[in-house]
This record gives structure tokens, sequence and C-alpha cells, in this order.
């Protein structure tokens, strides 16, 4: 049996990979059974984005229906309604249990000073400062318990993402990721592995945070472990929900919805899904040329073929017309899960609002300087520069401050 300690040393990331390699927890993972609920909205959407894209949904691919009929001609659930699926069962789970708090594992009962606990949400406020400056900025306006909660989800994604895309990425094994999952459900039953654990153990005893957003992003690293294609935008889609549609998921429990909020807890869960997923399609065509230069291609294999490119177009990395028409429609689209996002924003807490705001402003800029390179994303990184940076803040700021959508839209209708 594994003997699992609070490590007074205060670990970096490294550290974490050093540990679930050399470490000896073992677990099987088991993912949620998942059931097909077609969804009128759901369908609206997905055939919206296609037309407005001017693609051709292909018939073989789910993707714009929450059924369809795959190449062997059976009935298959599409990606953005097995999420859909995730999304409804988070938003409830966040309702019954905001109606009878469970008391879980209080700081005081875990075999930590408190000195230890702040000390553990000190450092993960250091690496979320030295890893995303602006956000950390933006955390500085939540509440305190707010700010270290996001901080310690903050970095256990860190590590998680470290994990295959970190200096030690060429030896982790879907073991060393079994390890990490057991290590992850250890945490969720008050038994931290080292401090960085120990700060998302007190957080998740703070908040009514589920297993299955941090669990799915695990499963997102193990799938960037054997796929380097993506066939169409119903992977690719499942992909970005795990790697990032999951930190929307995380955060909006932390987060908090406005009390005086009209809106519906899903509607606020589908909204922060779609920011992760809007930065995550954007984080692809931004890397374009450093992904294709480690073998990889996530750019749906299916719309490329339909735009007359192939995978040599993008290892060749010259712009042509045809590959400024692709990006185009690869731009619409990521835009499109930004406005879906910004509907959400208004109705979270109001001094949660923004650093949301600000990471959506500052991230959906990255489309802009993509469009300024002239879609060069193959040796040109589009990157925003300081004084837009900082431009954004008080714009965020701004907009922190309007009342909730939810709120505008029916006081509107009295
Ligand atoms: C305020 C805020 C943004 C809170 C979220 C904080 C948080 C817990 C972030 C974790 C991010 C993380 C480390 C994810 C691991 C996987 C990963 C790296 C995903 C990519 C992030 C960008 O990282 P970077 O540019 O450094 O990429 P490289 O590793 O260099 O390639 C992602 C693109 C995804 C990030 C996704 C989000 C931040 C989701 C944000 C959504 C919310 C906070 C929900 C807000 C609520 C509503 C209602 C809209
Ligand atoms: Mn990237």
């Amino acid at each position: 049996m594994a003997i699992i300690l609070v490590r007074a040393a205060s670990p970096g990331l490294s550290d974490a990979v050093r540990d679930i390699h050399h470490g000896s927890l073992q677990c099987s993972p088991s993912l949620p059974k998942r059931r097909p609920v077609p969804s009128p909205r759901r369908w609206m959407l997905c055939s919206l984005r296609y037309a407005c894209l001017g693609l051709d949904p292909p018939r073989t691919s789910a993707v714009y229906s929450s059924l369809a009929v795959n190449p062997a001609g059976e009935a298959v659930v599409s990606s953005e309604q097995k999420v859909y699926d995730v999304v409804l069962k988070q938003a409830a789970l966040l309702k019954r249990q905001l109606r009878t708090p469970v008391i879980g594992v209080r700081p005081q009962d875990m075999e930590m000073p408190r000195t230890g606990l702040k000390e553990a949400y000190h450092r993960c406020g250091d690496i979320c400062e030295e890893y995303a400056k602006t956000f950390y900025l933006g955390t500085l306006l939540m509440t305190e318990e707010r700010r270290r909660a996001i901080w310690a989800i903050y970095v256990w994604c860190r590590r998680t993402d470290e994990l295959v895309d970190g200096p030690n990425a060429n030896y982790i094994t879907p073991t060393a990721l079994d390890r990490w999952e057991k290590r992850l459900e250890d945490l969720f039953a008050g038994r931290p592995y080292d401090m960085l654990d120990a700060a998302l153990s007190d957080t998740i005893s703070r908040f009514p945070i589920d297993i299955q957003p941090f669990r799915d992003m695990i499963e997102g690293m193990r799938s960037d472990l054997k796929k380097a294609r993506y066939k169409n935008f119903d992977e690719l889609y499942m992909y970005c929900y795990y790697v990032a549609g999951t930190v929307g998921l995380m955060s909006v429990p932390v987060m908090g919805i406005a009390p005086e909020s009209k809106a519906t807890t899903e509607s606020v869960y589908s909204a922060a899904l779609a920011l992760g997923i809007a930065n995550q399609l954007t984080n692809i065509l931004r890397d374009v040329g450093e992904d294709a230069r480690r073998g990889r291609v996530y750019l749906p294999q299916d719309e490329l073929a339909q735009a007359g490119l192939s995978d040599e177009d993008i290892f060749r990395g010259v712009v042509t017309n045809r590959w400024r028409k692709f990006m185009k429609q690869q731009i619409t689209r990521a835009r499109m899960f930004f406005e879906e996002a910004e509907r959400g924003v208004t109705e979270l807490s109001q001094a949660s609002r923004w650093p949301v705001w600000a990471s959506l402003l500052l991230y959906r800029q990255i489309l802009d300087e993509i469009e300024a390179n002239d879609y060069n994303n193959f040796t040109k990184r589009a990157y925003v520069g300081k004084g837009k940076k900082l431009l954004a803040l008080p714009v965020a700021y701004g907009k922190s401050l309007l009342l909730p959508c939810s709120l505008r839209n029916s006081q509107n209708q009295n």
C-alpha cells in the first residue's frame, strides 16, 4: 500500500513530474458513462457554426447535430452533446451542493498546521504569477478565499499540462498519468501528497468542486500521448474540452454566480466551457508552426482537405491564399466561442468578473495578431504587446461593472 506524505519543502513543477515518475501509485481510471440526450439548442448552435463558416458539415461526422451517423451507419452522439451532458451534471451537482452544503475535510482536520497551508497557497500564488502574470494580477481583485482557490486550481492544471508539454514530457507514459490520477483521487479524499496538492485539497473542502473535470483533463493528456491528428472538428472539440473546457468547469464553483443573476446554472457552465474551447482553439491557431515542428497537427483534417490543404502544406509553412482563407474560417469559429462565453461572464459574481474579462480580451486579441501577421502562424508567433495588454485591464474592469446580461434582459422586458 502506498504511504502518502505531505512534504515539508515546497516543490516546483518539475518535482511533480519526478514524483509521479518514481512513485508506485496505481489506479484504474473509470470514466463516467455518458447518456445521449439530444438537445435542440445544441443542434441549432452547431449547425449555425457550420453555416457561418461556409463549410459543408461532413455527412459522416457528428459535428452539426447531437445525434448523427458514422461511416459504419451507426447512430453516434456528437462530442458537443457528450460534453453538454457533463455541463448538465456539473450544474446539477452545484445546485444540489449549494442547497445542502457538505462539510468536507476542513483545513484544521488535515495533518498540516495552518501555517503550512498558508505557505502552500503562497507558493501556488508565486507559480501563478510566474507563468501567467496578467491573470495573476486579475485574481488580486477577488476575495482572498477565491483567489487562493483559483491559484491552487491553476497550479494543478499547470502541473498536469507540464507532464505532457514540459521538459520531461518524453518520459511520460500512460502509467505515469494513471499515477497522477490516483494522486488526484487521494487529494480529493483529503490525503494530499505534497504541499501544492494540499492547497487544492483544502480548496475542494471549501468549494463545491467535482472531480470529473480534473479526471477529464488527465484524459486529454492521455490523448495527447497517443494522438497527433484530428479527423474532424468533432474530435478536436473533445480534445479542447478535455484540456481547456474542463478549466472553465473547475472555475465556476469558485468564482460563484452573482446573487442577482437570473441566468440558469447550466447556461453559466456552458459559457465557461465555451471560454475554455475558445482559448484552446486560439492556442492551436497561434501555435500551428510550433506544433508542426513537434509532428503535431491539431487542425481538423477534413476541413484542411476541403480547403485543398494537407499536412505537407503545413510542414512546408508557406502562406498562400488558400491558407489565408482557411485561417479566416478557423478564426471565425474561435470568435464564435468567445462570443458565447461573453454572455456568461456578466453572470459571475462581481469580483470574479475582472480576471475573466481580462483573460478573455487578452486571449481573443491573439486572433487579431494572427490576422495582423497576414496569417503567418508558421514562423511568426502572434503576440499581444505590453501596451495592448495594459489597455485591456481597464477595459475589462469597465465590463466587470456591467449588470448581469440576464438582469438587463429581464429589465428590458418589464
Ligand atoms: C480567470 C481565469 C482565466 C481562471 C482560470 C484559471 C485557471 C485554473 C487556469 C488553468 C490554465 C491551465 C494551466 C490549463 C492547462 C492546460 C492548458 C495549458 C490550456 C491552455 C491555456 C493557455 O495556456 P498558455 O497560453 O500558457 O499555453 P501553452 O501551454 O503555452 O501552450 C489554455 C489555452 C486553456 C485555458 C483555459 C481557461 C483559462 C478557461 C477559462 C474559463 C474560465 C475561467 C471560466 C469563466 C467563466 C465564465 C462563465 C465565462
Ligand atoms: Mn500550445
